[in-house]
C-alpha cells in the first residue's frame, strides 16, 4: 500500500518540520533559550540569553558551557526537570540578573529516555508586570504573616514552670503531669473553672515528644451545638449546599501528629460522643459528608468542670466515653484547697500584669494576702487575676494594701478580720452570715458574690437578687454607658443562673442567647461562670 507508506513518510516529515518550525518560531518570541544536558550541565544557550551574561557575573559563553547549570543561574530548576522529566510550564525565576517568567521542558531521545532539558526565557521584562507582581507580592507576604500567626497560636504558651504553686496538691498535680507528658494516652483533667486545666494541658504537650507539632484547643461548650460535627471533622468538598467548595479541615485534622484539647467535655452532644469515640479508638473518623476515612495521630487531653462520672450516673454522658477519656485523670483543687499557694501566684500574676501593661510590677502586703486567703475564690486563679488587675489598675502605691483590695472587694470589708479561711467556708449561707444585707453597701456585695458563688442558697436567702450592685462604680450614674451596659447584662445573666439553679442550658434559654454567646459572656464574668452549673 504505497499510499500509506507515503503519506507515513509525509507525515514523519511534516512532524520533523513542524518541530524545528515551532522550535524557530519558540526561539524567535522568547527573550532567550538555555539547553542542558543529562546532568545539568549547560550545553547551549543562544544570542538573546547570552545578554544575561554579564548580569550572572561572566564575560564570555565560553566561561559557561560545559557548567553545571545552578553554579551560572542562581535559583534555577532545570536539574530538577532532568531529574524527573516532568516540565514547568510557567515559573517566575528570581535571581540577581533579574525576575524572569520561564518555561522548562525535558528532551527526550527516541527511545524516551530523558537526556537534557530546554529552558525558555518567556518574558525578561517583568517590569512591565510589576502591578501584577507587586500583588503577589503583596498577597505571599500576606499569606506567610498569616502563616506565621497561626503558627504562634497554635505553639504552646506554657511548659510546666508556669503552673505556680508548691503546696502539696499543686506538686502532686505538677508531678503527675509530668508522668502523663512522656506517655502518649488520652489524659482528663478535672476541676473547676479558672484551676489551669488549660495551662497543664499546654504544659503537658510542651513536654512531650509531640511538642513540634500543633495545640489544638476547642472549648466545647463554646461552639452551638449545630456546628460541633463539623468542627471537629471537618466538612467534605461540597458536602452540602452552602458548604465551602473546597471543604474544611477539623480540629481533629489540623491536630495531626499533636494534641488536641477538648475543653469542656462535658458538654459534648450525645450523638457525637459516640463519633468520638469511635475516633478515638479506630483512630480514624469521617468528615461530614464524606464517605472516606481519614486517619489521624494525635493525642486526647480532655478536660471538664463537671464531675463526669455523675453525668454518666444521669445518662448525659457515655460510659465508654468515659472510661477511654478517663485513662489518666489528673485533679487540680481549687484555689481555696490551696491557699499557701496565694502568695507566689499573687507575684507571679502581679509580674505578668505587669508585662501585659507595661508597667513596674506591684508588691503586695502579707496582710492583704492573709484576707484574700479567706475568700472563697470560686473563679480561682482566673478570678484571683482579675482582682490583682483592678487592684492594679485603681491603687497608686507601688504596695498593695489591704485597703487597696477594699476598693476590689468591698466584701473585705464587711468580713471580720478573724473570720475562718477560705477553707473551712464550704457555703455560700456562711458568707452570707458574715455580711449585713441590704442597705448597707459593702453587706449589698458581699450578698452579691454570694450569689455568684453559691447560687441556691442565696435564692431562698434574698429575694433582693435583682438589687443593682451598688458598689460597683459602674453603678453610679456617672459611670460612662458601656460599664452601665455591662453591669445590667451582669445581672441579667446571674438573675437566670438563679433562677435556673445554675443551669447553663436553661439559662441561656431563658436569656434568649445562644448557649455560646452565654459561655462567652461567662468568660468575661468568671465570677458568674463560678455560680453556674452546665
Ligand atoms: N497554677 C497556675 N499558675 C499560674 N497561672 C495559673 C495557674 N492556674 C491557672 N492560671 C492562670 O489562670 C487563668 C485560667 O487558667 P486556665 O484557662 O488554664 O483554667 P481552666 O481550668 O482551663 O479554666 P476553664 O475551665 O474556665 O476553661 C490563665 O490565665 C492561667 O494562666
Amino acid at each position: 500500500m504505497p499510499r500509506t507508506l507515503d503519506a507515513w513518510h509525509d507525515s514523519d516529515r511534516l512532524l520533523r518540520l513542524a518541530a524545528q518550525t515551532f522550535f524557530d518560531q519558540l526561539s524567535e518570541m522568547c527573550e532567550g533559550i538555555l539547553v542542558v544536558d543529562k546532568s545539568a550541565r549547560i550545553v547551549w544557550i543562544d544570542d538573546r540569553w547570552q545578554r544575561n551574561i554579564q548580569s550572572l557575573g561572566f564575560n564570555d559563553p565560553g566561561e559557561i558551557i560545559g557548567r553545571p547549570v545552578e553554579e551560572i543561574v542562581p535559583n534555577t530548576l532545570m536539574r530538577h526537570v532532568v531529574d524527573t522529566g516532568k516540565p514547568i510550564l510557567l515559573d517566575i525565576l528570581e535571581n540577581k540578573a533579574g525576575t524572569y517568567i520561564v518555561s522548562r521542558f525535558p528532551v527526550h531521545d527516541e527511545s524516551g529516555e530523558v537526556i537534557g532539558a530546554v529552558g525558555l526565557i518567556l518574558y525578561d521584562r517583568v517590569e512591565s508586570l510589576k502591578p501584577l507582581m507587586g500583588k503577589l507580592s503583596r498577597l505571599q507576604t500576606e499569606l506567610a504573616q498569616a502563616q506565621s500567626e497561626l503558627a504562634r497560636q497554635r505553639r504552646t504558651r506554657y511548659t510546666f514552670s508556669n503552673f505556680v504553686g508548691n503546696s502539696e496538691r499543686a506538686l502532686d498535680v505538677k508531678s503527675r503531669a509530668r508522668r502523663a507528658a512522656v506517655l502518649n494516652t488520652t489524659v482528663l483533667l478535672l476541676g473547676e473553672t479558672g484551676t489551669g486545666k488549660e495551662l497543664l494541658a499546654q504544659a503537658i504537650h510542651s513536654a512531650s515528644s509531640r511538642a513540634r507539632h500543633s495545640f489544638i484547643a476547642v472549648n466545647v461548650a463554646a461552639i452551638p451545638e449545630t456546628l460541633l460535627e463539623a468542627e471537629f471533622f471537618g466538612v467534605a468538598p461540597g458536602a452540602y449546599t452552602g458548604a465551602d467548595k473546597r471543604g474544611r479541615e477539623g480540629k481533629f485534622k489540623l491536630a495531626d501528629g499533636g494534641t488536641l484539647f477538648l475543653d469542656e467535655i462535658g458538654d459534648m452532644p450525645l450523638a457525637l460522643q459516640a463519633k468520638l469515640l469511635r475516633a478515638l479508638q479506630e483512630r480514624e473518623f469521617e468528615p461530614l459528608g464524606s464517605n472516606a476515612v481519614t486517619r489521624f495521630d494525635a493525642r486526647v487531653i480532655a478536660a471538664s468542670s463537671i464531675d463526669l462520672g455523675q453525668l454518666v450516673e444521669q445518662g448525659r454522658f457515655r460510659a465508654d466515653l468515659y472510661y477511654r477519656l478517663n485513662v489518666l485523670p489528673i485533679r487540680l483543687p481549687p484555689l481555696r484547697e490551696r491557699v499557701e499557694d496565694l502568695e507566689p501566684l499573687c507575684e507571679h500574676l502581679l509580674e505578668q500584669i505587669a508585662l501585659d501593661n507595661e508597667m513596674q510590677p506591684k508588691e503586695i502586703d502579707r496582710e492583704a494576702i492573709d484576707a484574700l486567703a479567706r475568700l472563697p475564690w470560686k473563679g480561682n486563679v482566673r478570678e484571683l487575676r482579675n482582682v490583682l488587675e483592678r487592684a492594679c489598675s485603681l491603687w497608686d502605691g507601688i504596695r498593695l494594701t489591704l485597703d487597696a483590695f477594699r476598693e476590689v472587694l468591698p466584701e473585705l470589708e464587711a468580713m471580720p478580720a478573724d473570720a475562718p479561711g477560705a477553707a473551712q467556708m464550704t457555703s455560700a449561707a456562711s458568707r452570707v452570715g458574715l455580711a449585713p444585707v441590704a442597705n448597707d453597701v459593702a453587706g449589698l456585695v458581699a450578698l452579691d458574690r454570694a450569689i455568684a458563688t453559691e447560687v441556691p442558697v442565696v435564692l431562698g436567702a434574698s429575694g433582693a437578687f435583682g438589687a443593682s450592685d451598688a458598689s460597683d462604680p459602674s453603678n453610679s450614674s456617672d459611670a460612662p454607658l458601656p460599664e452601665r451596659i455591662a453591669q445590667l447584662e451582669r445581672a441579667a445573666i446571674r438573675a437566670a443562673l438563679v433562677a435556673t439553679g445554675g443551669n447553663r442550658v436553661q439559662a441561656a434559654k431563658r436569656l434568649g442567647i445562644a448557649r455560646a454567646t452565654l459561655y462567652q459572656k461567662l468568660e468575661q464574668y468568671p465570677e458568674l461562670a463560678a455560680a453556674s452549673s452546665r
